[in-house]
């Protein structure tokens, strides 16, 4: 006989139920007993459910330690009722704004300070540690690199007999003091190809828009620079000498400006440590992941001491918003979550994303963020204070690619000073200082002008150089719209060699979050349609291009791009042809000036690969078009509300340069709006101003991740405590 079923009522159940005439005698319906066997339910199996219970028998047991430590308790937010948002109310907020350390860490600058500061302190986020050699005198090559000259006279040591060719390079440097440089500094052919067809199409843009363009403009800017005899200041005829860092072997390291003004040649030598490279952990320069916890934490001890003046004794009565990026990298925010909570024990931590912290400090409440950094540009829509996951860009270029390219311009229109290496510690402050100084993307300033400066190198005499630039001015920030030109190849090197990518430990997929937009990269044409899409915009006069916007798969976000094409990536023919449903159009001038610079995307082996890059009005075109997905309301809500932060977006003119652009590839947008932060706040603090304005919210309980729960549930406490999906 067949097992009876325990969830199935049998025939001779069912016909107690019934009447003889098959009718029911009553109308209750029956609830069979549950089948035990393939019950399921997560009640009380799931870390969340049990914590309330724990935190609960904690407070029982008299653990008041936490309370001891002076922050703000569940109890004393109870208290808080709508109609208390009076003075009293923004007094408290003050009183507790105090208490909140944001911090915010970039490629470049570590941004701190109290949630109750109205601006942040900016740290340059770097250490130099004691080294036998330092990063000059390391890196063989110089930056920008150089075509290699075989019979170089300039190869011969110097009277120092220091062969190194940092040195060699910066002893002709000295001869070129009293000798005329004659010879062109040796730039890339492909470079200057490059170079060359930009200033064509820059040049033949500029007579559309009816502007004067001189015949030779560029020849008579390469004439006088080579002829330019640079001149000697005496140390004593110099009234802004650089101050050096005193140093001495009692001191292991310094941090921030004081690391950036250690002479390259001093004795003992220092290194310099950047923790972060393009956005994430830079595993190119470290060799251990515990010299890198050290170094982050040594970098945050002492700017919280030197700067905000908060002892180590003091974390512990502090609470720390922690500024993340949107596509962020999962295992570097749980190393710096347990540096934060484990290394320093503040009380309660926050973790938040850069572009909603950007609309809090705009009071934007739905805006496309466009954030350019130093060495990353990131792009997120953000709506209703959530940013649209699917919309998140990182692209791997930003303001110190633009210091390069501007270098290896001048360097091709014979600049004076020859020798300029930015892996050198002055060299790469007076590039920083000379892009700040004259990069525009103003047409009305692409004329020839004489600028000078100063090269004030440790231990030696300042010497004074003057040059001529023309269009170079603009066509290094130009290189975020053609990130062809950029130097890319050694963005991803050393990427994944300390940390593993974070796996699901159940279904062994990449942790990290996934946008569509990102991966979306995988499927753009490949580098070779790319360029046949480029042949084809010269040719022509104004071309309609479409990519297939087809939504790939969920496969893992990331940086890098196989350079062959994907197997059925679309020709340029059959881009053209696409139907419009879905699509992102991108439309090339006659000039041939805008164009798609290059294919993206990620894989395990990034050391074949090149990094993700677009150009920057075709990254913010696809990102909107993939947050709106298909809803042209949230479309032109997003173009109306495009807000430009981080330090790279102040080149003077960007903002109308991609407002022409957008219109270009978008016809009629509505209302295209390309904001500035409000208030004229400084571009680069705006999302450290927005995550201040967060952490002195004290209605904001749920997401800071407390002491005690980090000790039970460590980093599973994150899903519970982000404001977006974890
Ligand atoms: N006035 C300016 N004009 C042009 N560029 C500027 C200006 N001021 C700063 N920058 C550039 O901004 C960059 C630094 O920006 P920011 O501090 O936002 O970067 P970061 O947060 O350190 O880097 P990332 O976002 O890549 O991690 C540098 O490349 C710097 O040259």
């Amino acid at each position: 006989m067949p097992p009876r079923k325990a969830n199935r009522p049998s025939k001779k159940d069912e016909g107690l139920a019934r009447t003889d005439n098959n009718l029911k005698n009553h109308s209750w319906p029956i609830i069979y007993p549950i089948n035990q066997k393939n019950f399921y339910t997560d009640y009380l199996k799931r870390d969340d459910q049990a914590l309330v219970w724990r935190q609960r028998s904690d407070v029982a047991k008299g653990d008041r330690e936490v309370k001891d430590r002076g922050f703000q308790q569940d109890g004393d937010i109870e208290k808080e009722t709508p109609g208390n948002y009076g003075k009293e109310y923004e007094e408290q907020q003050e009183v507790w704004g105090s208490r909140v350390i944001v911090i915010h860490p970039g490629s470049r600058n570590l941004r701190i300070g109290r949630a109750s500061d109205a601006l942040p302190k900016t740290v340059p986020n770097v250490i130099a540690r004691h080294s036998t050699q330092s990063e000059s005198e390391e890196e063989v090559e110089p930056r920008p690199k150089r075509l290699k000259i075989e019979d170089d006279p300039r190869d011969e040591p110097d009277d120092t007999g220091d062969s190194t060719p940092q040195r060699r390079t910066r002893g002709s440097s000295r001869k070129s003091a009293s000798i005329v440089e004659k010879e062109a500094p040796q730039v890339d052919s492909s470079f200057q190809s490059l170079f060359h067809e930009l200033s064509q199409d820059l040049k033949s843009q500029m007579r559309q828009n009816k502007r004067r363009v001189l015949p030779n403009s560029r020849e008579t800017v390469i004439n006088h620079n080579k002829k330019y005899i640079p001149e000697n200041i005496k140390e004593h005829n110099d009234p802004y000498r650089a101050e050096w860092t005193p140093v001495s072997s009692g001191f292991m390291h310094f941090i921030g400006h004081e690391a950036l003004h250690i002479a390259d040649n001093s004795t003992p030598r220092y290194k310099l440590f950047w923790p972060l490279r393009d956005g994430v952990f830079n595993e190119h320069d470290y060799t251990s992941k515990r010299r890198w916890l050290e170094d982050v934490t040594t970098i945050l001890k002492e700017s919280l001491l030197k700067e905000l003046n908060i002892q180590a004794n003091d974390y512990r009565t502090l609470s720390a918003v922690l500024v993340i990026p949107d596509l962020y990298d999962r295992i570097y925010v749980t190393e710096m979550l347990d540096l934060l909570l484990r290394e320093f024990q503040f009380a309660q931590v926050c973790l938040f994303q850069e572009s909603v912290a950007a609309t809090y400090g705009a009071g934007f409440s739905s805006a496309c963020i466009v954030d350019i950094g130093a060495q990353k540009t990131s792009i997120s829509c953000v709506e209703e204070g959530m940013v649209v996951p699917d919309s998140r860009l990182n692209l791997k270029f930003g303001g110190d690619d633009v210091t390069t390219t501007f270098m290896q311009m001048l360097l091709a229109n014979s600049f004076p000073y020859s020798d300029i290496n930015l892996f050198r510690r002055y060299d790469y402050l007076l590039a920083e200082d000379l892009k700040i100084k004259y990069a525009s993307l103003n047409e009305a300033d692409v004329v020839v002008q004489f600028h000078n400066f100063h090269v004030r190198a440790p231990g030696e005499e300042t010497i004074k150089y003057g040059f001529k630039t023309y269009d170079e001015i603009y066509l290094a920030p130009f290189s975020l719209f053609s990130p062809r030109i950029l130097e890319l190849e050694d963005k991803l090197r050393g990427r994944r060699s300390l940390w593993a990518r974070s796996f699901d430990i159940y279904d062994d997929v990449p942790n990290d979050p996934v946008s569509l937009v990102q991966n979306s990269l995988h499927k753009s044409p490949a580098n070779e349609d790319v360029e046949m899409l480029e042949d084809i915009n010269h040719n022509g006069g104004t071309l309609i291009k479409q990519i297939n916007h087809s939504v790939p798969n969920s496969t893992p976000t990331g940086d890098i791009t196989p350079k062959t094409p994907q197997p059925g990536s679309p020709t340029p023919e059959e881009l053209s042809e696409l139907p419009d449903g879905g699509l992102v159009s991108i439309v090339t001038g006659g000039n041939g000036n805008n164009r798609v610079g290059g294919s993206v995307v990620e894989d395990s082996e990034p050391e074949n690969e090149t990094p993700a890059i677009l150009p920057l009005d075709v990254a913010i075109v696809q990102s909107i078009s993939y947050a709106a997905k298909g809803d042209e309301k949230r479309s032109k809500d997003f173009f109306s509300g495009i807000l430009l932060v981080g330090g790279g977006s102040m080149t003077s003119g960007l903002n109308h340069l991609l407002e022409e652009r957008l219109v270009k590839q978008k016809g009629n947008l509505g209302n295209l709006i390309i904001s500035s932060p409000p208030r004229e706040l400084d571009p680069q603090v705006l999302v450290w101003k927005g995550a201040s304005v967060f952490g002195k919210l004290n209605s904001t309980n749920e997401v800071w991740i407390k002491q005690g729960e980090y000790d039970i549930l460590n980093s599973r406490v994150l899903p519970y405590k982000t404001l977006w999906m974890w």
